[in-house]
């Protein structure tokens, strides 16, 4: 357990993140007092029921008003909406945060709602699943994961010190970046990976049925790692491509070229390029395992 890092944090959407870090502050003891809203009054309940936070219902007003931290753990497509609502009711000093997947247009959505005197430090958990809601979530998430803040120039020091002092106590590994390049390092990563197998599945379940039914029974490997991240929210994922659209476009661009590129080379039967690329590739997944084991 470690001292309180706040006094008061509200948490503006109670779902798959939202959970987790409140299960998160509650096991490090991180906070006195959490308060949640949610626009789904059951997954409001859920979370009281859980008793992952102290007060929850509907009005996000109503959850950030007094608070010290409000984290806002909505789809992308609710910022504004979540700051207007929260804006009249913060308190002078309070910082904003948030969880969001894309950072540019977060700070487009939420800087003109909120107040002077607020501080807004955006910032975003690479950690997830592909579930929602609040049963889904579990402190466990965060540890060894990176948390990206892009604080907006002039945002004081000590608070955003205190933003990653939260996510460092819940395990993650701290990184500052301009939200720009936030979203072009994301739209490769992670956004780009999510259209692929969206696309991937969707090509498959469109063929005709028994091939479909052939699709279930051989889906033990590969294949179903795609399902998998094909079964994350559509809400979620709908407003991530809708608020990164120019680095997601672009990247997805350069995807395009470099399929091409692989088609040509089977069609020409180029061996040694499909096989220096999978040798390359190779070498690169085995950068990332030894990156998450060091
Ligand atoms: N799922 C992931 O892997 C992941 C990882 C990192 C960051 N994120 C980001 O976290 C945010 C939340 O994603 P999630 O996976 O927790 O989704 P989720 O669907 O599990 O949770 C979102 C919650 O917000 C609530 N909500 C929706 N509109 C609202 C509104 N207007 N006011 C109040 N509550 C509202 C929903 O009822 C739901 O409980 C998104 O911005 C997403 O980009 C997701
Ligand atoms: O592991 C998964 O299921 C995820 O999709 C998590 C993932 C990712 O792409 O890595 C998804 C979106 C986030 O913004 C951060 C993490």
């Amino acid at each position: 357990m470690s001292a309180p890092l706040f006094d008061r944090v509200a948490i503006i959407g109670i779902g798959l993140i939202g959970s987790s870090l409140a299960r998160a502050i509650k096991a490090e003891g991180l906070a006195r007092t959490v308060t949640c809203a949610d626009a789904n009054p059951e997954h409001a309940e859920r979370a009281k029921a859980l008793g992952i936070v102290d007060a929850a219902g509907t009005d996000p007003a109503e959850a950030a008003a007094g608070a010290d931290l409000v984290m806002l753990c909505v789809p992308l497509g609710a910022y504004g909406d979540v700051a207007a609502a929260i804006g009249p009711a913060l308190k002078p000093g309070v910082i904003v945060s948030d969880v969001g997947s894309v950072k540019q247009a977060v700070i487009r959505d939420m800087a003109p709602h909120l107040p002077e005197g607020v501080h807004l430090v955006p910032g975003h958990p690479v950690a997830g699943t592909e579930k929602s809601g609040p049963e889904a979530g579990f402190a466990g998430l965060f540890p060894g994961r990176w948390c990206i803040l892009t604080p907006p120039p002039g945002t004081d020091e000590a608070v955003t010190r205190k933003v990653a002092d939260l996510w460092r106590a819940c395990g993650m590994t701290i990184e500052r970046m301009d939200p720009a390049h936030h979203d072009r390092v994301l739209a490769i990563t992670s956004h780009l990976p999510h259209l692929i197998a969206y696309t991937i599945v969707g090509t498959a379940t469109d063929l005709e049925d028994h091939l479909r039914q052939e699709v279930i029974k051989y889906s033990a490997s590969g294949f179903r790692d795609f399902t998998r991240i094909a079964g994350s929210d559509p809400t979620m994922w709908r407003d991530v491509f809708l608020n990164n659209r120019e680095a997601v476009l672009d990247c997805l661009q350069r995807f395009n070229e470099d399929l091409t590129a692989l088609q040509r080379s089977i069609r020409r039967g180029e061996g040694d390029a499909l096989f220096d690329l999978f040798t390359r590739t190779r070498e690169i997944r085995q950068g990332v395992l030894e990156a998450r084991q060091a």
